[in-house]
């Protein structure tokens, strides 16, 4: 199994107020494989994506993935680990607006130890063209384009997207969908995403669903819909 969270638990204590986020969280994806977190706002996607990303540090179980037992990795390591192996897409692309498109995109390139060509990478984004323009001369969904770039061009081996398409309109929602499909294809990255949009399920190899802390169904699709066919 690529991705094998068990028992996952992680809590936040404000003032004296203590509240568990994930109460125990079972999750399995095998390599390869797309993989959508559903679930309502607040039920703990974003922890654990990022406890499986190495932002962030669980209380209790474990997450293994690619054979690393991630929550048992020191400061030092836990960092090297998300460097090498993890790319992360926002919802709000996070892009440095200072620097060029290609800018953005190599000074990820620099910091991993086999990256792709960032012409290649912009090539494959469809935005070879803007490698010199700023962030701010491209639409939302071209820059959320650039964040994939950037975030593929370590090659990394999971890609972990927080609601991806949820600033943009329903058309560029479906190309940017439909580029992480691609993606996962060419690349053979897998690929964890968080959504709102059940209509994007139909798109992964498996479904989860969260509710207050806890995966509460888990849907395997048989066949997996290509992005331009999602409708909603
Ligand atoms: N650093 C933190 N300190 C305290 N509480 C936090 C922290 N991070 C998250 N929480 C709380 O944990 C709960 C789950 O947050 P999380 O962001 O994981 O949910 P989510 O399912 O991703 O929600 P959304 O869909 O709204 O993004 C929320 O109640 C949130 O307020």
């Amino acid at each position: 199994m690529f991705i094998e969270v068990t028992g996952l638990k992680k809590g936040y204590t404000t003032g004296e107020v203590r509240t568990e986020v994930l109460k125990g969280v079972d999750l399995q994806l095998e390599k390869g494989e797309i993989g959508v977190i559903l679930g309502p706002s607040g039920s703990g996607k974003s922890t654990l994506v990022n406890i499986i990303g190495g932002v962030d540090r669980s209380d209790g179980g474990s997450v293994m993935v690619d054979g690393t037992t991630v929550t048992s990795l020191k400061d030092v390591e836990l960092t090297e680990y998300r460097r090498e192996n993890i790319g992360f897409v926002f919802q709000f692309y996070n892009l440095v607006p200072n620097l060029t498109v290609g800018e953005n995109i190599e000074v990820c390139a620099n910091i991993s130890t086999a990256p792709l060509d960032v012409d290649q990478v912009l090539a494959s984004v469809g935005l070879l063209d803007k490698k010199d323009r700023f962030p701010r001369e491209l639409s939302g969904g071209e820059q959320q384009r650039v964040s994939i770039a950037r975030a593929i061009v370590k090659n990394p081996k999971l890609l972990l997207c927080d609601e991806p398409t949820g600033a943009v309109d329903f058309e560029t929602s479906r190309s940017i969908l439909a580029l992480l499909q691609r993606i996962n294809t060419d690349f053979g990255t897998t690929i964890l995403m968080i959504t709102h949009n059940t209509a994007i399920s139909g798109m992964a190899n498996t479904v989860f669903r969260l509710r207050s802390g806890a995966v509460v169904e888990r849907v395997r699709n048989k066949e997996t819909l290509p992005a331009e066919r999602i409708e909603w």
